[in-house]
Formats: C-alpha cells, sequence, structure tokens
C-alpha cells in the first residue's frame, strides 16, 4: 500500500507531527507499507510534484513548526479535479491519500472520495472551529503564545497607564481570543459570534481603569462592532478568494482613546500565533492523530477522518466536519465576561 500524504490550508503548529506519526507508525507495524510526500497540498498533488517519504525524512521533526511539505491553498477541482487526480494517482501508484487540512481541504476531499478516490483526513485548523473534533492541533500553541505576547502587553501597559487592545487570529471564531483573553485577565475578550458597541466597550475600560488597572481588551480577527455588516478587511484577497483579516485592533485603539480619554495601543499579532515549535500537547494530539490515520487508510476507511473525542480518537465521516462551524458558545462568552470589566 503505497500513501500520499499532503497538507492544505494555512499552516499550524504540529503539521510535522502528524507527518512523523503516520510514517513511523506505518513503516514500523506493517511490511507492506510505504509513503510519499506531496508538495504543497492539492497543488502538488495534480502537479504529481510527489516525493518518497521514509524514516530519514520525518526523523525529528515533530517539534518543528510548518510543514516539511509545504502547503497552498489550491482548489484541485479548477486543476483537472478528479480525472487529474485518479491519473496522478495512477502515474504515481499511490493507492490512498491523508489529506490533513480544514474545512476547505476536507469539502474537496469529499468530493474526491465520492467520485470513488481512496481519501481519508487529519482535522487542520489552528481556530479550533471544525465541528467534529474537540480540539485540532495548533490551537493550543497559537493561545499560549498569544497567552505570553498580552502577559507582555499588561506589563507595558501597566508602567504607563494605558489600554491595551491585542488582536488575535480568529477568522469566524472566537476560542484563540477567549481562551487567551480568559488566560491573561482581559478586561473584554471581542469575538466574531457577538457583535459589541462602543458604548459597551468603553464602559468594560473605563469600569477598569475606575478600579486603577490599566485595560487589556482582546479582539479576534474576525469581531465587527455593531456598526459593522463585515468583519475588517484592508489587505485584498487570499488565494482562495477570501477577505484577508486583520486590523480591526488598530480601528478600535484610536476610537477607544477618544471616547474613553485612556491613551491607547493595539498590537496585532498575527502569524507569530501560527509559527515555530508546536506545545507538547500539540505535539501529542498530532502524533497521535498521524497514528491513527494509518488504521483507517488500512481499514479502507474512505470519507472518514480522526477526531478527538474527549480523550479518544475516534474516526468520523468528513460531512461531520462541513457545513457547520464549532463556534463560541453563548454560555461560554456568558462565563467569560463574568470577569470583563
Ligand atoms: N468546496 C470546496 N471544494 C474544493 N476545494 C475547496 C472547497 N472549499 C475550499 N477548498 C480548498 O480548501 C483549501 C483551503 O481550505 P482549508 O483547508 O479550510 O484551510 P484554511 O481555512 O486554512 O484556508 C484550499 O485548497 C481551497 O481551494
Ligand atoms: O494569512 P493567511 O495564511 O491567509 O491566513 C490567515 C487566516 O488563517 C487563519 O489562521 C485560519 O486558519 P485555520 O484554517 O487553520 O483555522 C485565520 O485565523 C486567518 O484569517
Ligand atoms: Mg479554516
Amino acid at each position: 500500500m503505497k500513501i500520499g500524504i499532503l497538507t492544505s490550508g494555512g499552516d499550524c503548529p504540529g503539521l510535522n507531527a502528524v507527518i512523523r506519526g503516520a510514517v513511523l507508525k506505518g513503516l514500523t507495524q506493517h511490511d507492506d507499507v510505504e509513503f510519499v510526500g506531496i508538495k504543497n497540498g492539492w497543488k502538488g498533488l495534480v502537479e504529481a510534484d510527489v516525493y518518497p517519504l521514509g524514516r530519514p525524512q520525518v526523523m525529528g521533526i515533530s517539534k518543528q513548526g510548518g510543514t516539511i511539505l509545504g502547503t497552498s491553498r489550491t482548489n484541485p477541482f479548477e486543476y483537472g479535479g478528479v480525472e487529474r487526480v485518479r491519473e496522478v494517482m495512477a502515474e504515481t501508484e499511490m493507492d490512498a491519500i491523508v489529506a490533513i487540512g480544514g474545512e476547505g481541504t476536507l469539502a474537496a476531499a469529499k468530493r474526491l472520495t465520492d467520485e470513488g478516490l481512496q481519501i481519508v483526513g487529519v482535522p487542520k485548523t489552528v481556530d479550533n472551529d471544525l465541528s467534529a473534533t474537540d480540539y485540532t492541533f495548533g490551537f493550543d500553541t497559537a493561545v499560549q503564545i498569544a497567552t505570553e505576547a498580552m502577559d507582555r502587553l499588561r506589563t507595558t501597559g501597566d508602567s504607563h497607564g494605558r489600554c491595551m487592545v491585542a488582536e488575535v487570529m480568529g477568522r469566524h471564531v472566537g476560542w484563540i481570543a477567549l481562551h487567551s483573553g480568559m488566560a491573561a485577565g482581559a478586561h473584554a475578550i471581542l469575538i466574531p459570534e457577538r457583535k459589541t458597541s462602543m458604548d459597551e466597550i468603553c464602559g468594560w475600560v473605563d469600569s477598569a481603569r475606575a478600579r486603577g488597572r490599566s485595560p487589556l481588551i482582546v479582539v479576534a480577527e474576525g469581531f465587527q462592532l455593531d456598526t459593522m455588516n463585515d468583519a475588517h478587511s484592508e489587505r485584498g484577497l487570499d488565494a482562495f478568494g477570501r477577505p484577508r483579516l486583520g486590523g480591526i485592533g488598530d480601528q478600535l485603539a484610536p476610537e477607544i482613546e477618544e471616547r474613553t480619554g485612556i491613551e491607547t495601543r493595539a498590537t496585532t499579532l498575527g502569524h507569530i500565533q501560527r509559527g515555530g515549535t508546536p506545545s507538547a500537547y500539540d505535539r501529542v494530539l498530532a502524533t497521535r492523530y498521524g497514528m491513527a490515520v494509518v488504521d483507517i487508510v488500512l481499514e479502507e476507511q474512505w470519507g472518514k477522518m480522526v477526531a478527538l473525542r474527549g480523550t479518544q480518537i475516534v474516526t468520523v465521516p468528513f460531512e461531520d466536519a462541513l457545513g457547520r462551524l464549532k463556534t463560541v458558545p453563548q454560555s461560554r462568552y456568558d462565563e467569560a465576561a463574568i470577569l470583563f470589566g
């Protein structure tokens, strides 16, 4: 059995640990399994850009950020679709594909599987917004990085008596903002799931200030004020045609300063949250995903992906991860909001 592995969509810490987990499990536990790496997501697949992946290629990589395979946001259906993928799999004698990616990658994998191709999946999202899995690798690392950054912002904020606005990732969901904000003791956490007014935000800033605190406001990049119809975007589109987000913190800061009279500074953490070495939790989760996905390939469970339920790795159909994002429930927001202001 020759298994191709690809990583697709935005990268996040832990992708290499999945690749290593899969290759080591396959090579040590089975005599007739070999792997090929597919470069740059679906792009490398339609271009037949593949190379053998053995133990030397995965040695020591679980602590490395990024993906040794490279990634892209190429849509395979724009480059020959099912026919081209079938052709490349035949040419390269690839029996099955492990697609590691987010909702879009899994949507593509589902369409290809529906046409008879042998594909399984591993869920990937730093935003932690995929349904059907409790956690994805990369999220814990991002929360840790964001929390450390906020701890730093608080000391400089305290020195100057300033309000600090920290912008974190989170296109459609506020999980990174919620967790890092709670960990850092933020005075408000602004998430895409809950539109909020400037009055409310400034109320929290004023009340923190009244207690002698230097306010820390955490905002997810996909957050919208109640006056906005779309998330703040000033950077054009990504390769898949989605608006590139980022900059809402810079938009909020002068308004907070003007309304409250408190000097305010914004920091956008950006890709620092997605780069570098994965946390121990993410390495373990990613390694377990990688090992488990080899089992579902050998069981020929095409159209399925591995997922985390509690502490168990389970198998679910692609469709369970599609069509509906895992958003922050109102109860989790309300719980965090008890500590706002
Ligand atoms: N419905 C779809 N059918 C086929 N490909 C899709 C679909 N939606 C998204 N994609 C592809 O999914 C990939 C990126 O999505 P995803 O895995 O969600 O990562 P990210 O959220 O980090 O961009 C790209 O290759 C994109 O072209
Ligand atoms: O700069 P890029 O690569 O376009 O990605 C930015 C986007 O990727 C994200 O990190 C989402 O990635 P995930 O699919 O891993 O959740 C968003 O938070 C952000 O909007
Ligand atoms: Mg995504």
